[in-house]
Order: C-alpha cells, then structure tokens, then sequence
C-alpha cells in the first residue's frame, strides 16, 4: 500500500474509497448532478485532487455495473492521471445508450481510479526490430 495526498476541493463530497479490502479501485464521487441523454457526454468533476509518487500513475476506470446496466463508460476509458497531475480529477462519461437518457446527482459513484505503478521508457531509435512470432500482424489477425 503506497500513501497519497489528497486534497478535498468539496468539503460535503465523500473521498475516493475503496468499497471491500480486495478492490483494485477507489469509488470516485460526481461532484454535479447531471443528466446524460441518448448518446450524450459530459466532464464531471469528482471533488478531489491528488499528487502522486514519482513512478506512479492513477487511471480512471468504468464502473461496470454501470456500464451493464445503463451502458455508462468513459469516453477516455481509461483516463490517465499523470503523477505531476495537481489539478482535480475529472471524469468523461457517456450515456452509449440508444433510448435511455440516465441522470446521476452529487455524491454518487460514477467512476473508479485504479493507482499503479509505471515505468518510464527510454525509447532508442534502430533500423530495423528484433523479429517476433507475431511479427506486424495485427487488428484481427488471428481471427475472429
Ligand atoms: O480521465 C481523466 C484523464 C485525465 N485527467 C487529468 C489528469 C491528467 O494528468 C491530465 C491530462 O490528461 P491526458 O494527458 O490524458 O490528456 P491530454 O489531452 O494529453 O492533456 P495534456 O495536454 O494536458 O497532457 O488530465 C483527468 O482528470 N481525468
Ligand atoms: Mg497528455
């Protein structure tokens, strides 16, 4: 378990938390009631800001119950959170929906952040690429 400052933005709103001791990911709260109809998207703020460790990242995840049930996802999914990020998590859902619209009010649990570890590449240039079994096959080309 690594520690991570947290900042409230919104003294009502509950923190990210985890839901059973197992979980890989924090509940992230709406900061906003909104209201997503058909097909629509919106940025929602979650009332939290948060400064990562050097070598970490935070990525927001769908909730899937969600997404099963109403078709609610992340646009971005999944959003990356920088670790030099100080400014405060947002969330981009959207209503995939052909007919429902589905509203969501302040307080609720409409995304999850997973924090995990994260190597930085030091990318050097080649002519060419070692081979591989997979080669440049790609998209589907193993087959449905
Ligand atoms: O779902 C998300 C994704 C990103 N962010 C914040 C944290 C992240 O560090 C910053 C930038 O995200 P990203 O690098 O994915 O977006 P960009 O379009 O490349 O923006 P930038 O030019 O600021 O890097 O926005 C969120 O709050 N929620
Ligand atoms: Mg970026």
């Amino acid at each position: 378990m690594i520690e991570v400052l947290i900042q409230r933005l919104d003294p009502e709103l509950p923190l990210p938390s985890y839901a059973h001791p197992g979980d890989a990911g924090a509940d992230l709260h709406a900061a906003a009631d909104v209201e997503l109809l058909p097909g629509e998207r919106a940025v929602v703020g979650t009332g939290v800001a948060i400064a990562l460790p050097d070598g970490y990242a935070a990525f927001v995840h769908p909730r899937s119950g969600l997404a099963a049930r109403f078709g609610v996802t992340l646009v971005n999914a999944p959003g990356t959170v920088d670790a030099g990020y100080r400014g405060e998590i947002k969330v981009t859902l959207i209503n995939t929906d052909a007919k429902d619209a589905v509203r969501f009010r302040r307080g609720d649990r409409i995304a999850q952040l997973v924090v995990q570890r994260v190597e930085k590449a030091a990318f050097y240039e080649v002519e060419r690429l070692p081979g591989s079994a997979r080669g440049a096959g790609g998209f589907g080309s193993t087959g449905r």
